[in-house]
């Protein structure tokens, strides 16, 4: 579906056309709400969840925003309320050997398009973000988060019976401390607004997240210069960025390994029930 949110007369631009075109297909829509500020909207339902397509068509409106000199600042959000993205879709870590392959391959590559990214990025997040959905957040350079207290956010894969890859174990020590992500992994914490704004998950609430992340992008982030923004990304993420390529295949192979275990297998079975149960309850 085409959201042509290009509320603002810019100048013809190819590239977001061809996007547009490409997002038509499936779950992301790309729009320009202002010079130099693009919108990548999630629009999966019901939940935002990362499957291969969904993984590799973000990817590639994010490459081709990549190349587009005109964007500078790209605000990630959804238009499913009360969701940001509720992380990797479960269903695929139950796929034969050969999916899960493609699967990881494509949500490697996710997080170097949105980690590694040139432009500015801000979440913009109106619900939830756990595990997979976190990394989305954590991959941008700000985060805005609701203040409405049912959104959750953090790193809640232990409580699937698995573990987050050492890169977004990374991302979390990075962003809160080495200490405070300790606990919160192995703990699988999802924390509430406020709590994430005191650790420093998230770097700001507000009641309306988008409009908050558009009036920061025009009035504060556009008067830093392009150039001095990418440079100074590349100071605190290009070493990350570096040892994540060389680690690749061996974490390809670590994540198929691991995944595929019968026990780990069982508990994620048990968890996709324990959602389906908790939805009957509703
Ligand atoms: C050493 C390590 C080596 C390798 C690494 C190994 C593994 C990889 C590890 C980490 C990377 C990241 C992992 C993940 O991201 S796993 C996903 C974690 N996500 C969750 O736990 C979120 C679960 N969902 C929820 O809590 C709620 O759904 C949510 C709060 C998001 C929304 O609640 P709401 O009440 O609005 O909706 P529901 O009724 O619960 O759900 C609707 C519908 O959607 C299905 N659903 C929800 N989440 C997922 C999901 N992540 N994947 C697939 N499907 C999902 C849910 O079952 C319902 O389906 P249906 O009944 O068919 O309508």
């Amino acid at each position: 579906m085409i959201r042509s949110a290009l509320s603002y007369p810019s100048k013809k631009n190819l590239v977001l056309q061809c996007l547009r075109r490409m997002s038509s297909l499936v779950s992301t829509s790309v729009s320009e709400v202002h010079p130099g500020v693009a919108h990548v909207t999630m629009h999966s339902p019901p939940v935002n969840s990362l499957s291969l397509s969904f993984c590799q068509e973000l990817s590639q409106n994010l490459q081709v925003i990549h190349k587009d000199k005109s964007i500078d600042i790209i605000l990630l959000q959804s238009d499913i309320p009360g969701i940001f993205s509720a992380g990797l879709d479960i269903k695929e870590f139950t796929q034969p050997k050969e999916r899960l392959m493609e699967f990881w391959t494509a949500f490697q590559q996710l997080y170097i398009d949105l980690y590694g990214a040139s432009q500015t990025t801000i979440a913009c997040m109106e619900g939830s973000a756990p595990a997979a959905g976190c990394m989305l957040a954590l991959s941008c350079d700000y985060r805005v988060m609701t203040s409405n207290t049912k959104a959750k956010i953090g790193l809640n894969e232990s409580l699937l019976g698995i573990a987050a890859p050492p890169w977004l174990a990374q991302q979390m020590m990075d962003t809160v401390g080495s200490r405070v992500a300790e606990l919160s992994l192995w703990r699988g914490t999802l924390y509430a607004p406020e709590q994430a704004l005191a650790i420093g998950l998230v770097d700001e609430l507000h009641e309306n997240p988008r409009e908050r992340a558009l009036e920061l992008a025009v009035a504060e982030f556009q008067k830093i210069p392009r150039q001095a923004r990418a440079a100074s990304k590349t100071l605190t993420r290009q070493k990350r960025l570096k040892h994540f390529h060389q680690e690749r295949q061996a974490d390809l192979e670590h994540f198929v390994n691991f995944i595929t275990q019968d026990a780990v297998q069982t508990q994620l079975r048990g968890y996709l029930q324990q959602l389906a149960a908790k939805k009957n309850k509703k």
